[in-house]
């Protein structure tokens, strides 16, 4: 399954991925300096301050619907949607190889419009017709700031009607403000409508209340089963990653302050009242470490009206209410994006009990207990104090040894060549371990292999029981409309024809088990 990926920040900085599986891709303390070595901070590019040009106004209001008060529904040739399952978390090498490649690219760009200046001129013009037509798409377009040897320019861009006036505001290039506004969340009524009526669903089930030791949570006003919806929520303010490759890191500040100020009161209120972790000195620092502290990473991947080829952008996404959960290493629920309704939905992944607290993890799961608590004290800088942590010593290397063995047989179970041990009692053992763990959001994983593999001898029966199970448990984890779910409806349908079928049956011929090509998509 490809699943979300979100980042979360801490006030000082430090900046972690995960998925929604619990894969967690720690960048470490990435301010101003490369952590760990592992994440080229796009902060520290630049020490040259000067080097940024100074802000640019956008076009004059009369190019653009300013502070329009109707509905701004813009018409769209958008085909239907089909909302694929989302990103994983890139390893971190990838990540630094995309950004060397990134930089040659930039290079080589830089030399050939030294050559000839006539593609530079080109390019000016389609930003700037980008730029035009964003500003008619969006009521509140305002400043813009690039490198001034790029034509590149990221800008405000602000809508206050979306989502039944809740507002949104996102900093980017005009070009991705066109694509963001023509998508279905923008242009579709209904679902405009619905992100409305989400957001109102704040709720009987939950409420924000002081939580020992971890400042403001979220706490179950009422008990809750397995799967139940707890919220669904619109973005405030979604800021480029590629921002700071272009703007300097003052810049991009003042901007994002400048963004929340175009919110609606209701909804900047909510986002002013979020945690900077540990105190600002002034309303712009404040409004800065808001977003560190509590941003997700959203990718435009599935937005399908992206235009064919164009890259993949990534945003740093404060949801308010969802931010307001805290972590704990043993999660009662679990979040995935919904890029149809840019909001980011969050469901029980097992039964809680009114009073109790709502948590989600901020970091990978399948880890010992030290290198979890290493992770969340260099990112976040809180000592981490749930139960998983603070157990003795006896039971904490019980912990690790299951971790360890759940690490063990996912070796094992995504091994589908002919040399493989996986075994259907190995799938169901990884279940096991996983209900010991409590890790209840990767539960479907361990169903789909447990599916695969019963398939994989000929026992259909129980391949269908664990694809239904796994379906189940996926639609909390990763929604209803994930890349796995397709696959795992073909195979409770009709396991014989399933690519996994008699897959590890023994070709007498031979004495080898069959290998497969087209194993299914889970990531895990
Ligand atoms: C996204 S916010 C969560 C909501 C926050 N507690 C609030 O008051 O709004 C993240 C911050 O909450 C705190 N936090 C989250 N989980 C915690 C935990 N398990 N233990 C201690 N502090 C935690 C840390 O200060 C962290 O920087």
């Amino acid at each position: 399954m490809k699943s979300q990926q979100i980042l979360l920040a801490c006030a000082t900085g430090g900046v972690a991925a995960k998925n929604s599986l619990g894969y967690m891709v720690d960048y470490g303390r990435c301010q101003w300096e490369n952590f760990l070595g592992n994440f080229e901070n796009p902060f520290c590019e630049y020490d040259d301050p000067s080097a940024f040009a100074q802000v640019s106004v956008a076009e004059p209001k009369s190019e653009r619907t300013a502070h329009a008060v109707e509905t701004p529904f813009i018409s769209s040739d958008a085909q239907p949607v089909k909302v694929a399952a989302q990103k994983p978390a890139e390893p971190v090498v990838e990540k630094n190889k995309v950004k060397e490649e990134k930089g040659k690219e930039k290079e080589a760009k830089e030399e050939e419009g030294a050559a000839d200046p006539k593609p530079r001129k080109a390019e000016a013009l389609k930003i700037k017709n980008d730029k035009l037509i964003a500003n008619e798409l969006w009521p509140i377009s305002s400043t813009c700031a690039g490198h001034h040897n790029e034509t590149e320019e990221f800008c405000i861009f602000s809508n206050p009607n979306f989502a039944g006036g809740r507002g949104i505001t996102i900093l980017t290039t005009p070009a991705e403000a066109v694509t963001i506004a023509k998508s279905p969340a923008f242009t579709e009524r209904d679902l405009y409508k619905s992100v409305k009526d989400f957001n109102a669903a704040a709720s009987d089930k939950w409420h924000v209340e002081e939580v020992p030791n971890k400042g403001m949570g979220l706490v179950a006003s009422r008990n809750l089963a397995m799967g139940d919806h707890i919220m669904s929520v619109s973005a405030a303010i979604m800021t480029d990653f590629d921002i700071w490759d272009h703007v300097s890191v003052d810049q991009v500040r003042r901007m994002q302050t400048e963004g929340i100020s175009h919110l609606p009161k209701h909804h900047r209120d909510i986002f002013m009242n979020l945690s900077t972790h540990d105190g600002a000195d002034s309303h712009e620092e404040q409004i800065y470490k808001i977003i560190l502290t509590n941003a997700f990473d959203i990718s435009d991947e599935e937005i399908i009206t992206r235009p064919k080829g164009a890259k993949i952008v990534n945003f740093f996404t404060v949801f308010p209410e969802v931010s307001r959960m805290n972590h704990d290493c043993r999660p009662n629920a679990h979040y995935y994006w919904d890029p149809d309704t840019f909001t980011q939905n969050v469901f029980a992944t097992r039964d809680i009990l009114a009073g109790e607290e709502i948590t989600i993890t901020y970091v990978e799961l399948l880890l010992p207990r030290d290198d979890r608590l290493a992770r969340l004290d260099e990112t976040w800088h809180f000592p981490c104090a749930c139960t998983a942590c603070t157990q003795v010593d006896r039971i904490v290397k019980a912990s690790d040894d299951r971790i360890a063995q759940i690490l063990d047989l996912q070796g094992h179970l995504t091994d589908y060549t002919g040399d493989s041990y996986a075994t259907p009692e190995m799938a169901e053992t990884l279940v096991s371990l996983y209900e010991q763990e409590r890790l209840y959001s990767r539960l479907y994983e361990a169903y789909t292999y447990a599916a695969i593999e019963f398939n994989a001898v000929g026992k259909v029966w129980e391949a269908i029981k664990y694809a239904r199970l796994a379906i189940q448990h996926s639609f909390v984890v990763a929604g209803p409309n994930n890349d796995d779910h397709y696959e795992l409806a073909a195979l409770a349908e009709n396991p014989t024809t399933h690519w996994s079928h008699l897959m590890r049956r023994k070709d007498e011929s031979e004495s080898v088990y069959r290998s497969v090509s087209n194993p299914i998509t889970t990531s895990i």
